[in-house]
């Protein structure tokens, strides 16, 4: 971004703190380009100095003459803050929304300029690590270019992926919340070595590095999940006892319905 570019977070929370620090780390904005938001006073404080930008409670001051606003609170706040900032956004401001279930119609109605440019985008949270997905859907009045700065500002923090609307909430409940999910799996993972004999922190290592290797994996050979896991599989060996035990548990319909209901509640969220 070029320096007298400015972006403002409103709403620095788990999520767009992550991606703040990021964009920072990468040298994406420098400290002087950035303004941020929460609610209360003192963790405005706490953030100003641990990030050594300015972090105060004042949408409107923050968000006047902003260049990229990234809109990071609760779906059901989105709204009331794209109203509030409305009359000081500069017409050619990228607004970008990273709020669950929050379509682009009521925010695009919210900030009530002729064509406000806004992007919905779903991060998660590995981009804390460069390792994140981020699905982007364009709204009614983004040209190319502003889409290509959208991705280009998340590929910061890691991949990125343009997809229509409608498949929002199902990416809101795969990668949105997925990392929760591979976290409570990779628990159990750790906790099973523990249970044949294994120390926790090796079990742990184990069981992480494991899961990554099979992710990447699939990514870099771009092979079918099956056909690695039939490469796994020895005939009569240990694997396949393993096999029959996992399906017994039901793990693929458990998956299948805990992304299903992740989706779910990601149409209810916001209530439009
Ligand atoms: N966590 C995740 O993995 C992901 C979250 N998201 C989305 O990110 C959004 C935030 O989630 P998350 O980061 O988890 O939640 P947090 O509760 O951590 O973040 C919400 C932030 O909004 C601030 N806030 C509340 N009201 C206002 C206001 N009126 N003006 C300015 N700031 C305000 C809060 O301030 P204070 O700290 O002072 O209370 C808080 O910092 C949600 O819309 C969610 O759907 C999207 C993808 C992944
Ligand atoms: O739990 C949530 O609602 C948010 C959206 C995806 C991840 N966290």
């Amino acid at each position: 971004m070029s320096s007298n570019q400015r972006i403002a977070v409103l709403g620095l929370g788990k999520m767009s703190g992550i991606l703040l620090q990021a964009f920072l780390k990468q040298g994406l904005f420098q400290p002087a380009q950035i303004a941020a938001t929460v609610a209360h006073e003192e963790r405005a404080t706490t953030l100003a100095a641990q990030l050594g930008i300015n972090v105060s409670t004042n949408n409107v001051e923050a968000a006047r003459g902003a260049d990229v606003v990234l809109l990071g609170v609760k779906p059901t706040q989105i709204e009331d803050l794209a109203r509030e900032i409305a009359p000081v956004l500069p017409p050619h401001a990228l607004v970008l929304s990273i709020a669950a279930s929050t379509k682009l119609a009521p925010i695009e109605k919210a900030l009530g300029t002729e064509k406000p440019a806004v992007v919905r985008a779903m991060p998660n949270t590995p981009a804390k690590v460069g390792a994140g997905i981020t699905a982007l859907c364009r709204g009614h009045w983004i040209s190319d270019e502003q889409l290509a700065l959208a991705e280009k500002i998340f590929q910061t923090v890691g991949r990125t992926v343009v997809v229509d609307e409608k498949h929002m909430d199902a990416v809101t409940g795969l990668s949105g919340s997925g990392p929760a999910f591979i976290y409570i799996i990779l628990e159990a993972l750790a906790e099973a070595g523990v249970n044949v004999g294994l120390p926790r922190d090796i079990a742990t290592m184990l069981a992480a590095q494991t899961t990554f290797g099979a992710a990447k994996m699939v990514l870099e050979t771009g092979a079918h999940p099956a056909v690695l896991k039939d490469e796994v599989t020895t005939p009569a060996g240990c694997t396949v006892d393993g096999i029959m035990e996992l399906e017994a548990g039901g793990v693929r319909h458990t998956l299948i319905k805990t992304v299903k209901r992740a989706a779910e509640r990601a149409k209810e969220l916001a209530g439009n």
